[in-house]
């Protein structure tokens, strides 16, 4: 009896041995280099252990296959595959796009259980991403955004205020966790943009809309995203709007336009809003909190960035134009640098849709077998002496004009902040317009410098998806008179 109970334990083991195991010879069985895996943890041990940020286990694996296009590793027992070579990283992204036209996770969300968020375009592939997409980039057009600005402008005038009252309470300098100011923002702009509401985050001590956002962060969507539309359906809104023969050129403006000509419903009007929400508040603050820590960080270029606003708005006549604002130069340099040395994700990951080949150089042949995950290593890229010189200074000027802005950098597929291809990021041109325009309003109102509270050098927090340095950051904000 003790020898079967042994046996079955024995072979018990033995199958999650090989369970576990059994993958991993893959990548040699392709002629694709890459670390020995671990059993149970694979490559990426961070994944399971959280001792880390996952960012330092991909950044390992780049640096230590420096002469590999691509590189096989193993997620716990999963074969992925490190795409390295910039130009295989344009195959990826642009030119090979049909075979690699799928988000890792994409169709990994059910519709039924979780109707709004299935209807995001960043987890939809095929047909169904593609009709989802076509229906909301008309509404990211210049004219649309520039019509959006003067919501911008509003939120402005209270975080300004905000700030001023927090520093008149605290003897004329206030240290504040510059990421949760920087939320407040882009939660008021995009709660503004899409539900026409005031969300007042600047105003109330705990605002819901800024819970909800939190929350959402924490990757809980389903009863989350459920409660942010219970709450902050438009329904209402539209419903107003179309009682009231209400026009304006937002967001919600649009989704109705495009209700009336394709007759989509009322739940895709919402899925449409929470995913503008869920993509545009995050990213832009953490972008945000990254700049003004930068500019906090060097304070000869934060004051040639004053110099220039105020030179812009003398030229404006006291105000700056939409036009003036994002055809700024140095502001535009800046933001580049920042997105550069401060990248909000460790990898963009795609999924291969059809069995394909990539060619690297010297003619080396990558199989690549549908339904592999292929990372492409955003972090390490852009940290590459190779491809920018002394990676970690910072130094907007790499991007200016004369040196042929980020464009020189996007051509060689060494710096793609936004994705690049037909994935694109459909809110780039609303996020930069939503990050720039409280940059200036930082910078003309207030002095910015680094507090002391935050940790140096960073120290990436494992508990967030996004990247972001443990403790958060927090500068002082001393107003200008
Ligand atoms: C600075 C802020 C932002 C950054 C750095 C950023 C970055 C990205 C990246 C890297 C992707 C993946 C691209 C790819 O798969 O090739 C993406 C996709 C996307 N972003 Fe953004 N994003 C930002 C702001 C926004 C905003 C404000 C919105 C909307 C209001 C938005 C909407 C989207 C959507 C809908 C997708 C999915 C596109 C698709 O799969 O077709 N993003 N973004």
């Amino acid at each position: 009896m003790l020898l079967l109970l042994f046996g079955i334990v024995v072979g018990f083991v033995a199958l999650v041995y090989l369970f576990l195991s059994w993958e991993f010879g893959f990548w040699e069985k392709y002629g694709v280099k890459g670390p020995k895996p671990k059993l149970l943890l694979g490559n990426i041990p961070y994944l399971l252990t959280k001792k880390r940020h996952i960012v330092y286990n991909y950044d390992q694996i780049y640096n230590d296959y420096k002469n590999e296009p691509a590189i096989g590793y193993y997620s716990i027992r999963t074969p992925q595959l490190m795409v390295r070579d910039p130009e295989l990283i344009k195959e990826v992204l642009s030119k090979s796009f049909h075979n690699f036209s799928a988000n890792d996770f994409s169709d990994t969300v059910d519709e039924k259980s979780d109707p709004l968020l299935a209807r995001n375009p960043f987890s939809l592939s095929g047909e169904k991403w593609k009709t989802r997409r076509a229906e909301i980039t008309p509404a990211f057009t210049n004219n649309r955004i520039k019509a959006m600005a003067h919501l911008m402008d509003e939120v402005c005038v209270h975080m300004t205020g905000y700030l001023r009252e927090q520093a008149k309470s605290s003897n004329g300098v206030t240290t504040l966790d510059a990421k949760e100011v920087m939320a407040k923002y882009t939660t008021d702009v995009v709660a503004s943009c899409i539900f026409a509401i005031d969300a007042q985050s600047f105003v109330k001590e705990n605002p819901e809309i800024r819970q909800m956002g939190k929350r959402i962060m924490n990757f809980n969507f389903v009863v989350q995203l459920a409660l942010l539309v219970t709450t902050f359906c438009p329904s209402d809104a539209i419903r107003y709007r179309k009682d009231n023969n209400i026009n304006r050129t937002d967001y919600l403006d649009h989704l109705l336009q495009l209700q009336d000509r394709k007759q989509i419903t009322d739940v895709d009007i919402a899925g449409h809003g929470v995913s503008f929400f869920a993509d545009g508040f995050e990213t832009s603050s953490i972008v945000l909190t990254y700049c003004l820590y930068d500019l906090a960080k060097h304070s000869s270029i934060q004051q040639q960035l004053r110099e220039t606003i105020l030179k812009a708005k003398e030229v404006g006549g006291g105000t700056m134009s939409y036009e003036q604002l994002v055809e700024m130069g140095l502001l535009e340099q800046i933001l580049c640098e920042t997105m550069r040395i401060h990248p909000l994700i460790a990898v963009m990951a795609k999924r291969c849709t059809a069995d394909t080949t990539l060619v690297g150089p010297k003619d080396r042949k990558i199989f690549v077998k549908k339904g592999t995950t292929v990372v492409l290593p955003y972090y390490s890229v852009s940290f590459d002496p190779e491809h920018f010189s002394d990676p970690h200074k910072y130094d907007p000027s790499r991007f200016s004009a004369e040196n042929g802005g980020s464009k020189v950098y996007r051509e060689r597929g060494v710096y793609f902040p936004f994705g690049d291809g037909p994935r694109m990021c459909l809110g780039m041109r609303f996020a930069m317009t939503q990050v720039k325009r409280a940059i200036v309003e930082i910078v003309e109102h207030f002095s910015i410098s680094v507090n002391g509270k935050t940790i140096e050098p960073f120290e990436m927090d494992p508990d967030q998806f996004m990247l972001m340095p443990k403790g958060s950051i927090w500068l002082d904000f001393k107003p200008i008179a």
